[in-house]
């Protein structure tokens, strides 16, 4: 994977790179301070929150709306900065991670440290008073989930790290249907449970072909502890899992047809590309021979997997309904 500070050299990307801010971060460009919320990232995450917004059976005024979808975004992108301030150690070992602002030395980490805890703030603080506590607390817990619990404890400590820690990710649907309702119901949870369950191979298809970073960091990333064939098998048995639970808001009467068969069409797709990722021609150890391209593959599907499914649930519960 290419080395990137989150944004590509697009030509907005160099026009924020001229755009530099004083002081002690004197090298900072405004591309940084973007960079450090993980922008492309969370516009995925910002998505499924805006689909739990959307789906619920209330809609709230479109200027609501738009604060609901800005306060995920700085909330998620808060949590982000924390996270790259905490790992700067290993992010400055790691080829993929090495540029990012504050191992570049672009940021300091105190600045990035003080950045991420007001933007934290502000985004729970803006959310509470424009929604209700319900929305903010969930944003908060999720800010703390990946910043704190994932970040500073179970990124390093165990290969299990993206299992529990996936939870931090798979709140936001939950916050966008509580901030329009005030309460959660059972597809709200569901959809938790879908982003949940679509992390691991996500994230283990990634760590399959990033393996060498994170064992030279020291990271107990899966396939560092229990080996690339392991994972493999870890994949294909949550793609699987993910299908059946994805099909959940169907069974309890929650979506129609259209939803259902875009659930099915997109989990036949991911359980094939995790076959691919299992059946890759490998040596002994488990490692493959074709540059884990099954495994690039199935990273890149996981994306579109997310993104489809929940337009697909979008239309079927606003355009269908
Ligand atoms: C603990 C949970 C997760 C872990 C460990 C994880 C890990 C990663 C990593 C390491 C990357 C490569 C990023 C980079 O090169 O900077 C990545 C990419 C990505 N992740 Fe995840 N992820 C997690 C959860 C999520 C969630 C919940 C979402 C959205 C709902 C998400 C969406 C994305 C997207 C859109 C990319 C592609 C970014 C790009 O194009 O550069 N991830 N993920
Ligand atoms: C609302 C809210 C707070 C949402 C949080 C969203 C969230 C948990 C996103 C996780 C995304 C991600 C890139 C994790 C990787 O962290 P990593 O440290 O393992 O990856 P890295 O090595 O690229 O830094």
């Amino acid at each position: 994977m290419q080395a990137s500070s989150g944004l590509s050299a697009s030509p907005l990307a160099r026009f924020l790179g001229t755009l530099r801010v004083e002081g002690q971060d004197g090298d900072a460009a405004l591309q940084d301070w973007i960079a450090l919320l993980k922008p492309r990232v969370i516009s995925l995450v910002v998505f499924t929150g805006l689909a739990g917004m959307a789906v619920a059976p209330k809609w709230p005024p479109v200027p609501v709306g738009l604060v609901i979808i800005a306060c995920i975004c700085i909330g998620a992108g808060a949590a982000g900065a924390i996270n790259m301030w905490y790992d700067r150690d290993i992010d400055a070992i790691m080829k993929r991670t090495r540029v990012r602002p504050v191992p570049g030395g672009r940021v300091q980490p105190t600045s990035a440290l003080v950045y991420a805890v007001v933007l934290s703030v502000v985004s729970v603080v803006l959310l509470w008073l424009t929604t209700n506590l319900l929305a903010a607390g969930i944003l908060a817990f999720s800010i703390f989930f990946y910043g704190v619990i994932y970040t500073m404890w179970l990124k390093r400590s165990t290969p299990q790290n993206i299992v529990i820690g996936g939870a931090a990710g798979a709140f936001p649907p939950m916050i966008g249907w509580a901030a329009t309702m005030g309460s959660l119901d059972v597809l709200p949870v569901v959809m938790f449970a879908i982003v949940f369950l679509w992390t691991p191979p996500h994230f283990w298809s990634l760590s399959l072909y990033a393996c060498k970073d994170y064992e030279s960091a020291g990271i107990p990333m899966l396939p560092v502890v229990k080996g690339a064939r392991h994972t493999r098998w870890q994949i294909v048995i949550y793609t699987f899992i993910l299908g059946a639970v994805s099909l959940v808001p169907s069974v309890v009467g929650q979506c129609g047809w259209f939803y259902t068969v875009c659930a099915s069409l997109l989990d036949l797709g991911f359980i094939y590309y995790g076959l691919r990722v299992l059946f890759d021609r490998q040596d002994e150890k488990g490692n493959s021979l074709t540059k884990d391209r099954p495994a690039r593959h199935a990273f890149r599907y996981s994306l579109a997997y997310l993104f489809f499914l929940f337009c697909g649930l979008l239309i079927d519960r606003v355009l269908l309904a």
